[in-house]
């Protein structure tokens, strides 16, 4: 089992990350991690914090001579704005945070709730997901995340292709290429407003079989939904078409299945094709060797320059919630912040699936797997 938990505050002095059941014999490359977390920290609209903070990943405990042992895995990153104990109480509660019903729930101030609920959590996933990324690169999976929409207007679309997609200014959020988004970022940030928009990630390479029709909490499309829901500011997720299929007959939403005769031994999806993907790679809680595709919607940012209407904790009278500084736009860092915790779901089910507890383990159970499953297809005519 392939498990991680983070600790740390916005402005505490480091956040952390325990990684645990991650495979021994991977080279942990730190520089692929401080990748994801440099991209992460991009974007157009984002606030005076990210110019303070340059996130580097620390390998804390779990390696040897920079190869990962199968020992808990400790990461850390340094908050280089940590001022946590000179931060004061703010006066007046932030809809659209959890600033009210924590201080309620954990019969605190506000400020101990919404440091630890703040998005900078979110560098710490992008870093275990980097981890998480290391694994699959071994196995022959890839997963990247882009912004297909901003503030209602499309983002210019990207292509599948490695070589095209790594050169596109939407996959290094660079949204500066379109002019009208960042025209509707400006105008949001003039207006003390800000704007959301609808991110994708998609992995390619799995095989058939990660996840499961036969239990609730282990089918794929349902963990998916459970990590990237767990982001902060998302407020959906679909997979495949989402909440399209719902509009469509059956007929333009059930995926063709196709055979290739000529399929390569090696073909991980053993020849069956199918020429449309509406169901975004998983059927029955299970991946089917298409590409998997996640798409998630992250609303607005609920601070406003402008202040949102609130109240006065001490006094009860009306009055704009509290600022201090804010991002006006983080939909391209939330593109590799879902990419990061679908990675970490994707390495996990392959952990459960090929139970092993190094790379070579794993590597050795999936090879297996390939083989029975081709033996399996071949007896078909025997079965039926
Ligand atoms: C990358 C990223 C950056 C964010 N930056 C801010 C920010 O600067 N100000 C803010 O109020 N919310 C920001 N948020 C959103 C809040 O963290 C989030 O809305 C809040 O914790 C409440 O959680 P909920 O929206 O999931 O209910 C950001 C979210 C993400 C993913
Ligand atoms: C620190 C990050 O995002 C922060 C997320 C965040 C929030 O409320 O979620 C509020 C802001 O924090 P600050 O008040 O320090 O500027 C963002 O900058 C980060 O992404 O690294």
């Amino acid at each position: 089992m392939l498990r991680y938990m983070t600790s740390g505050e916005s402005h505490g002095q480091a956040l952390t990350a325990i990684v645990e059941g991650f495979p021994a014999g991977v080279t942990l490359d730190t520089t692929v991690i401080d990748r994801e977390l440099e991209r992460r920290q991009g974007g157009y609209g984002r606030g005076k914090r990210q110019t303070l903070e340059t996130d580097r990943v620390i390998v804390d405990a779990g390696i040897y001579h920079g190869v990962t042992t199968g020992g808990p895995i400790t990461l850390r990153l340094v908050n280089r704005d940590a001022k946590l104990e000179r931060l004061i109480q703010p006066p007046a509660p932030r809809g659209g945070h959890v600033d009210l019903a924590g201080a309620i729930n954990y019969q605190t101030g506000i400020r101990q709730v919404l440091e630890r609920a703040s998005a900078r959590e979110t560098a710490m996933r992008v870093a275990v997901g980097g981890l998480a990324r290391l694994l699959l690169t071994e196995l022959g999976i890839d997963v990247f995340g882009y912004v297909i929409e901003l503030g209602g207007i499309a983002a210019p679309p990207l292509s599948l292709d490695l070589a095209v997609r790594d050169a596109s200014p939407v996959y290094t959020l660079n949204p500066e290429a379109d002019a009208q988004i960042v025209a509707a970022i400006d105008a949001a940030q003039k207006a003390g407003d800000t704007v959301g928009g609808v991110v994708e990630a998609v992995v390619t390479g799995c095989p058939i079989g990660l996840g499961t029709h036969a239990q609730w909490d282990r089918k794929l499309d349902a963990r998916l939904a459970a990590a990237v829901m767990s982001i902060q500011a998302i407020k959906g997720v679909e997979i495949g078409l989402g909440f399209e299929a719902a509009r469509r007959p059956g007929s333009k939403v059930m995926d063709p299945i196709r055979y290739d005769p000529d399929h390569p031994a090696s073909d991980r999806r053993f020849g069956f094709r199918r020429p449309s993907n509406n169901a975004g790679g998983i059927e029955g809680g299970t991946s089917n060797g298409e590409p998997i595709v996640v798409r998630a919607g992250k609303k607005p940012i609920s601070t406003l320059a402008a202040r949102g209407p609130s109240i006065n904790m001490a006094t009860k009278a009306e009055s704009p919630a509290a600022y201090e500084r804010s991002d006006v736009c983080a939909v391209p860092a939330a593109s590799v912040i879902v990419e990061a915790v679908v990675a970490f779901e994707v390495a996990s089910a392959i952990v459960d699936k090929y139970v092993g507890t190094s790379l070579d383990a794993i590597r050795t159970s999936m090879a297996a797997m390939h083989e029975l499953n081709r033996e399996h297809l071949a007896k078909w005519a025997d079965q039926v």
